[in-house]
C-alpha cells in the first residue's frame, strides 16, 4: 500500500522512539504532572529557536482553493501530540497504533491500552509504567463524582434532547468549578496558567464518564439502578459499569475505542474549535464543550450514528439475502439521491484508516463478532464501497473511515441506542483536545485569528 523506503523509515522512527519511551515506562515513578513539568522546558526551548531561527520561513502557499475550500490541506497550526499522515493515518507522538498496542499498559488482566495511558503519552511523548497509570486510575476514580448540581441539570433535561447537546450542556456547567477560571480571576501569572488548565482537564477527564452514563441511564434506562464510582477501577471500567454492561469483552472495546479516537491531529473540527475557544482563555470546560458540539456534525464524529442508521435502512431494503450486488445498488441509490455515504471519505486519509483497521482486528480475534450480522454488513459493505466511490469519481478517499464500523460494535454488545454513539466518541476526544489545551498554556500560544477575505478581496488580491 505504501513506498517501501518510506515504510523503512517509518518503521525505524517508530522503533527508536518505541525504544527510548520503553525505556523511560521501566525507569520512571513520577506522577503525571511532575512528568510534564519535566518536559515544559525543552519543548518551550524549542518554540523559542523556531520562532527566532526560522519565524519567516515558509511552510507553502496560500491558494485560492485553500480559502474558498475549508482550508484543506493548508499547514496553519501548531498541535504537538499527534500528526496524520494521508496514507498511513495518525501518529501519537511518532507511534502507531500497532506500537501502541504493543506498548502502552492495560487494565489488570486486560489486553486493550487503556485510555488513561494515551492520555499520559499524548500529554508527555513518553510511555508510562504500569504503577503510573493505576496511579492516574486512581487519580481519576477519586475525581470521578459530578456536583450535585450538574446531576440536577442533566436530570431535569427531557429525555428527547439529543444526548450530546446533553453532554455539551453538562460540559459547560462543570465550568462552575473551574480552577483556571477562579485563579485568572485573582490575577495570576502567565507561566502560572497551565498548573490550573491542567487540574481542569484531569478533574473533566475524571468527571466525562459518570457525566456520559447518566445521560444514556436518564434517556434510555430510567428506573435502573444507576452505580456510583468504583474506586478500584480504571476509567472506563466505570464507564462500562455505570452504562450498566458488565460485559468484560464491551469494556475491552471501549478501552480500545476511546484509546484510539483521542487524537486525529489539530485540524479536525472537534480538535480545532477546542483549540480556537482555548485561545481565548476560555476555560477547559467551555473549550471542550464547544468542541463537542463540532462533533455533534454529521460529516465529523456524528457519522458513526448515520453509518447505524443508513445500515440498518439498507438491511431493511435489501432482506437477509445479502450480496455484493444488493449493496453496490443500494450505494449507488444513496449517491444518487444526492446523499453521502457515510463512514467513507476523509478530509486528509486517502487510504483506509488505521483505526477502522484496528477495531476490524478486535473483531476477527472474537468468532461471536465475526458472526454477526451487524458487522458481517461492515465487512461486504466494504468489500464493495471503494470500488463504487471510485465509479462515482468525487470523494477523494474512497476507502472507510473509523465511523464506518465503531457504532456496529457497540450495537452487537447490546449497546443499539445509535444516538448515543458520539457520546463515547465525545468521552475519547477529550484526551486530544484537553492536552492541547494544556501546551497552549504552556507554551503561550497566543489568541487564534487568522484573516479572513471576501471575493471582491481575493479578485482584487489576484489582480494585483
Ligand atoms: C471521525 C470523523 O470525523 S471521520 C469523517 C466522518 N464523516 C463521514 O463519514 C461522512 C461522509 N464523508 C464525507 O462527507 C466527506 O468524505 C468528509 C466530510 C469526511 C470529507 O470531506 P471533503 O474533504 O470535502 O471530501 P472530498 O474532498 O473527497 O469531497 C469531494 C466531493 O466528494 C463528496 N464526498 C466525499 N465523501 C463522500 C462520501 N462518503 N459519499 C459521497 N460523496 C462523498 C463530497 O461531498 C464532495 O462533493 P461536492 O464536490 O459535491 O461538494
Ligand atoms: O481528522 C478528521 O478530520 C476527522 C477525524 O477522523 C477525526 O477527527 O477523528
Amino acid at each position: 500500500m505504501f513506498g517501501r523506503g518510506s515504510q523503512l523509515v517509518a518503521k525505524s522512527f517508530s522503533r527508536n522512539v518505541a525504544a527510548a519511551s520503553f525505556q523511560r515506562r521501566l525507569a520512571s515513578t513520577k506522577s503525571l504532572k511532575e512528568t510534564l513539568q519535566e518536559v515544559i522546558p525543552a519543548k518551550q526551548e524549542q518554540l523559542k529557536k523556531l520562532k527566532t531561527e526560522h519565524g519567516q520561513a515558509s511552510l507553502g502557499e496560500v491558494t485560492v482553493d485553500n480559502v474558498i475550500g475549508g482550508m484543506r490541506g493548508l499547514k496553519a497550526m501548531l498541535w504537538e501530540a499527534s500528526v496524520l499522515d494521508p496514507n498511513e493515518g495518525i501518529r501519537f507522538h511518532g507511534l502507531t497504533i500497532p506500537d501502541c498496542q504493543k506498548q502502552l499498559p492495560a487494565a489488570p488482566g486486560g489486553k486493550e491500552m487503556l485510555p488513561e495511558s494515551m492520555l499520559w503519552l499524548l500529554l508527555t511523548g513518553q510511555i508510562p509504567s504500569e504503577a503510573q497509570v493505576r496511579q492516574l486510575s486512581a487519580e481519576l476514580a477519586e475525581k470521578g463524582e459530578l456536583p450535585a448540581y450538574v446531576e440536577k441539570l442533566i436530570d431535569s433535561l427531557p429525555p428527547t434532547l439529543h444526548p450530546m447537546t446533553q453532554l455539551g450542556m453538562g460540559v459547560a456547567a462543570l465550568n462552575h468549578d473551574s480552577s483556571f477560571q477562579a485563579a485568572y480571576e485573582k490575577g495570576i501569572k502567565k507561566t502560572e496558567y497551565w498548573t490550573h488548565t491542567f487540574e481542569d482537564c484531569i478533574n473533566l477527564i475524571a468527571r466525562l464518564p459518570a457525566l456520559s452514563a447518566r445521560i444514556y441511564h436518564n434517556i434510555y434506562n430510567a428506573g435502573a439502578p444507576l452505580p456510583g464510582i468504583d474506586k478500584k477501577l480504571d476509567l472506563i471500567g466505570n464507564y462500562a459499569n455505570m452504562l450498566g454492561f458488565a460485559n468484560e469483552d464491551l469494556t475491552e472495546y471501549l478501552r480500545l475505542y476511546i484509546a484510539i479516537h483521542g487524537d486525529h491531529e489539530g485540524g479536525n473540527a472537534s480538535a480545532h474549535t477546542a483549540h480556537l475557544v482555548g485561545s481565548t482563555l476560555s476555560d477547559p470546560y467551555l473549550s471542550y464543550s464547544a468542541a463537542l458540539y463540532a462533533l455533534a456534525g454529521p460529516l465529523h464524529g456524528l457519522a458513526n450514528q448515520e453509518v447505524l442508521r443508513w445500515q440498518m435502512a439498507m438491511q431493511k431494503e435489501i432482506g437477509d439475502e445479502i450480496t455484493h450486488e444488493k449493496i453496490k445498488d443500494y450505494l449507488w441509490k444513496t449517491l444518487k439521491s444526492g446523499q453521502v455515504v457515510p463512514g467513507y471519505g476523509h478530509g486528509v486519509l486517502r487510504n483506509p484508516d488505521p483505526r477502522f483497521m484496528a477495531l476490524q482486528e478486535f473483531c476477527d480475534a472474537r468468532p461471536d463478532l465475526l458472526k454477526s450480522p451487524t458487522i458481517q454488513l461492515v465487512k461486504q459493505t466494504y468489500e464493495v464501497a471503494p470500488g463504487v466511490l471510485k465509479e462515482h469519481g468525487k470523494t477523494k478517499n474512497p476507502y472507510p473511515n473509523v465511523d464506518a464500523t465503531s457504532g456496529c460494535v457497540l450495537y452487537h454488545y447490546g449497546l443499539t441506542q445509535f444516538k448515543y454513539y458520539t457520546v463515547i466518541f465525545g468521552v475519547s476526544r477529550a484526551l486530544g483536545c484537553l492536552t492541547q489545551l494544556v501546551w497552549a498554556r504552556a507554551l503561550g500560544l497566543p489568541l487564534e485569528r487568522p484573516k479572513s477575505l471576501s471575493m471582491d478581496a481575493i479578485e482584487k488580491l489576484i489582480k494585483a
